[in-house]
């Protein structure tokens, strides 16, 4: 799928199709429904012409009242034929709208960590939502009423020809330009909607950020500069509204007072006319009858040709993030989960977060033997947490390959990886859910006893003094927890069904260092036959791991046991001691 930035609408709409296919018989039928209702507003002058001229004077007025009849008839229609507009078009288009969001949502959660390194959750939420509901409202509205309007004008015209050809040239010299003035203005408006609905997406970047981060922007006293930044794109994102708002005033001025001029010039006109004899009472009512029908729309014109330009600023928008394509995919031909007990091994890794960036890593070589554990020590910065994210491959290498049990992880699904590889990071997420739930997250079949154990294993017993124990709900909107808290549920769901291998990002940093040697120890009896490899930035994590791996400069500089690596390796020496002299002697 290619975008269509700056393409036409149509080939914008065109990429919908697929999701619009299913809605699109209730949408033509609710277009038709709309045009139907304006070929009957149409339909009354016509007659209100037959009235006048052939009904009033006769004698009984029944004629009269029959006419009256017809025309009440006819107003009754056109309302019943907009209600059915309304009925056959808002609940689909507004099941489209649910199925778009849904199919974003799908493809968010699709994309690997990369493509979230890059784009604003702010973004990404307008576009979920405020984009979305624009692109609705125009196909439910905006889209149906450009072409009802487009016809009621088209036929009003032919009308008004057919009632005096005079009037309607006249009608149509002042009508013409306000067209042209609104196609054109569109270009320009096009550019400036586009900027509205990305600076719209990036106030929410702010937002989201700030509400985020809100507890060290009160810590540090950055209140009043987050607020000087806010200030200053709200302003931006005024300045553009502004411009915009210039341009559709000129369009709206346009648009309103030409067919204004041309009804008052049709009217001058129109007497002479009918003083000369050439138009009947009954012609001169229909002519400004349908003149006044086609004001109305030649006047919303331009509030419709707006309304396309933010529906397809709006689907293009859409559109960019789902054409991104997810190139950490499953193999197309996968392999079955590989016979063994967790042999890792990284050949040669080479790797950059950015495809023309400089390499994190580079050559990294490391073999983690079944059921060992292994600490990855390093300064900070020098890759150890990019060497954990590239084994459960939440990234993929850029040169060389990770292997489990022999087989490179690029050649199992994801799901078979998820089944293989137990992570958990520094930072716990924890989702709004029970205790429960967060914790079978990657095994949601986990058996009751099975998360009691994990959850022992990691120290969590605070779970049982929770209002409604494991089934006491966590996260956003649910009871907080402390950060030790958190890594322990965090914890507890990597190593719950006993993965093959576990990768372990500093999982204990918050945990006072009484817990951190209960769990350890706890951890290190547990994991006895889980090839784990744990990233240390704590001696007391150091301890571990059967062996150290020391990584330098995206490079592995040294392997070995920590005592041994202690008396040898001055790079290890010098980060063991910075941290806490008195670990030199640890275990
Ligand atoms: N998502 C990312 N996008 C781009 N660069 C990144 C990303 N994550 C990390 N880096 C860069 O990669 C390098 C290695 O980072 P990494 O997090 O692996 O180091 P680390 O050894 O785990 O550091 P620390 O001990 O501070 O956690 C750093 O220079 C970092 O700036």
């Amino acid at each position: 799928m290619t975008d269509n930035p700056g393409g036409g609408l149509l080939g914008s709409v065109r990429r919908l199709f697929p999701y619009a296919r299913p809605i699109l018989p209730f949408w033509i039928l609710g277009l038709t429904m709309a045009g139907l209702a304006s070929l009957v507003g149409l339909a009354i002058p016509q007659v209100l012409q037959r009235i006048v001229n052939g009904s009033l004077g006769s004698p009984d007025g029944s004629a009269l009242w029959w006419g009256v009849g017809v025309v009440a008839g006819l107003g009754v229609l056109e309302a019943a034929l907009i209600t059915a507009r309304r009925r056959f078009v808002l609940t689909p288009s507004t099941r489209l709208e649910s199925t778009l969001r849904v199919r974003l949502y799908e493809h968010l959660l699709d994309l690997p960590p990369a493509f979230h390194d890059h784009w604003p959750g702010g973004q990404l939420l307008a576009r979920s939502i405020g984009d979305i509901r624009v692109f609705r409202r125009w196909l439910s509205f905006g889209a149906i009423m450009l072409m009802v309007n487009t016809l009621t004008i088209a036929v009003g015209i032919a009308l008004m020809v057919s009632v005096s050809w005079p009037l309607a040239v006249i009608f149509a010299v002042f009508t013409i330009p306000a067209f042209v003035v609104s196609v054109r203005s569109r270009a320009r408006l096009r550019g400036l909607s586009r900027r509205s609905q990305d600076q719209s997406g990036d106030l929410s970047a702010l937002i989201e950020e700030s509400v985020h981060g809100i507890r060290v922007l009160k810590a540090f006293g950055r209140e009043l500069e987050a607020l000087a930044d806010f200030s200053e794109q709200a302003e931006d994102l005024r300045d553009t509204e502004l411009g915009k708002a210039r341009e559709r005033a000129l369009v709206t001025l346009v648009m309103t007072s030409l067919p204004e001029v041309a009804l008052a010039a049709s009217l001058v006109v129109g007497a002479f006319q009918f003083a000369a004899g050439n138009l009947t009472t009954g012609g001169l009512l229909a002519f400004f009858a349908t003149a006044a029908i086609v004001s109305g729309p030649l006047e919303r014109l331009s509030e419709q040709f707006m309304m396309s330009v933010q529906a397809k600023t709006a689907i293009d928008r859409y559109l960019e993030v789902l054409d991104i394509e997810n190139e950490l995919t499953d193999p197309d031909d996968p392999i079955a989960v590989p016979e063994g007990s967790g042999r890792v091994e990284l050949r040669n890794v080479v790797f950059a977060y950015h495809p023309t960036g400089s390499p994190v890593l580079d050559g990294v070589e490391l073999v983690l033997e079944p059921g060992e554990t292994l600490a990855l020590v390093g300064l900070t910065g020098s890759g150890k947490s990019t060497i954990a994210q590239l084994i459960p491959r939440l990234y993929d290498v850029s040169a060389g390959a990770v292997e489990i049990d022999g087989v490179d992880v690029r050649r199992l699904t994801r799901q078979q990886l998820r089944g293989l590889v137990g992570v958990a990071f520094e930072e716990p997420v924890l989702f709004s859910a029970s205790v429960r739930e967060n914790v079978a997250l990657g095994r949601p079949d986990a058996h009751e006893a099975a998360i009691r154990e994990a959850l022992e294993v990691a120290h969590a017993d605070f779970v049982d003094g929770l209002p409604d124990g494991l089934d006491t709900v966590i996260g956003e909107e649910g009871l907080s927890l402390s950060g030790g808290q958190r890594q322990r549920l965090s914890l507890a769901r990597a190593i719950l069904g006993r993965p093959r291998v576990l990768v372990l990002d500093d999982p204990l940093s918050a945990l006072d260092v009484r817990t951190e040697a209960r769990v350890t120890e706890r951890l290190r009896e547990y994991l006895a036959g889980t090839t784990t490899l744990v990233v240390a930035h704590r001696p007391s994590t150091v301890a571990l791991g059967d062996r150290v791996a020391v990584v330098h400069d995206g490079r592995i500089a040294a392997v070995g046991e920590h005592r041994a690596l202690l008396a040898t390796n001055p790079l290890y020496r010098s980060i063991i001691t910075t941290h806490d002299p008195e670990l030199e002697t640890a275990r």
